[in-house]
């Protein structure tokens, strides 16, 4: 693991959204295509903001989530609406979504068909991640009901899982697909979280999920 601390978050995200801008070009220029896949929740908006008003060939960007909260888009919990309205935009309009949610009652009605459309934008060329006080990463919550099958190295590349700390079900990238990633970005601000991070680091994934990312990842953290 690398560890960058900032002396402020908005050092933090413009750094952040800089090397994540310059590892997609390279992609770009090498490949012709590229996939970006980023958390939701609090912490990454500033970031979007940034990204979807740098020059790139967006029009041969995948972006995906890492996870998705099962609520319909206009849920003030969707992260996908986050998506749409902080990355998806400006510049960034051109960028192909890969949805991580369709409209059903469970995550399980319609994980087949979002994992087939997951499946030809792997590996992930450029991951950010977030990670919960709890030390959960994507949907990986300590205590999840399968967080031992998506941790696992055969795991499917798309879960759903139920935590009581999730609220709703949640579906998640597992462990092998966030793994599989060419660049791995942690992005953590306050005391709280670089504590948990501490801790993350001598306890099994089983009990702390962000380790099983750590050690790939660079971790970026501001006050
Ligand atoms: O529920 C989630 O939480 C984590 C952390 O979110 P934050 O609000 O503490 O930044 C996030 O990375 C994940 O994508 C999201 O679904």
């Amino acid at each position: 693991m690398t560890f960058r601390d900032y002396p402020d978050r908005d050092l933090m995200f413009l750094s952040v959204a800089n090397t994540i801008a310059g590892q997609l070009a390279d992609f770009l220029r090498r490949e012709g295509k590229a996939t970006l896949s980023v958390p939701g929740g609090t912490t990454p908006g500033p970031i979007f903001d940034i990204l979807a008003a740098v020059e790139l060939d967006w029009a041969n960007v995948a972006v995906m989530l890492n996870d998705e909260r099962w609520v319909p888009e206009d849920s003030p919990r969707s992260n996908t609406a986050l998506l749409r309205h902080r990355l998806l935009t400006g510049k960034a309009a051109m960028a192909q979504l890969v949805p991580l949610y369709a409209p059903a009652p469970q995550p399980e009605d319609r994980l087949a068909e979002l994992a087939e459309g997951i499946a030809p934008h792997l590996p992930i060329s450029v991951l950010l991640l977030g990670m919960g006080a709890d030390m959960h990463t994507a949907s990986l919550f300590p205590g999840a009901d399968r967080l031992e099958e998506a941790l696992a190295p055969d795991a499917p590349v798309l879960m759903a899982l139920r935590a009581e700390a999730a609220g709703e079900p949640r579906i998640t990238l597992t462990a092998p697909a966030l793994k599989g990633a060419m660049h791995t970005h942690i992005l953590i601000t306050g005391a709280e979280k670089r504590a948990a991070l501490d801790r993350a680091a001598g306890l099994p994934p089983v009990q702390a999920p962000v380790r099983a990312v750590l050690d790939n990842a660079t971790v970026h953290w501001a006050e």
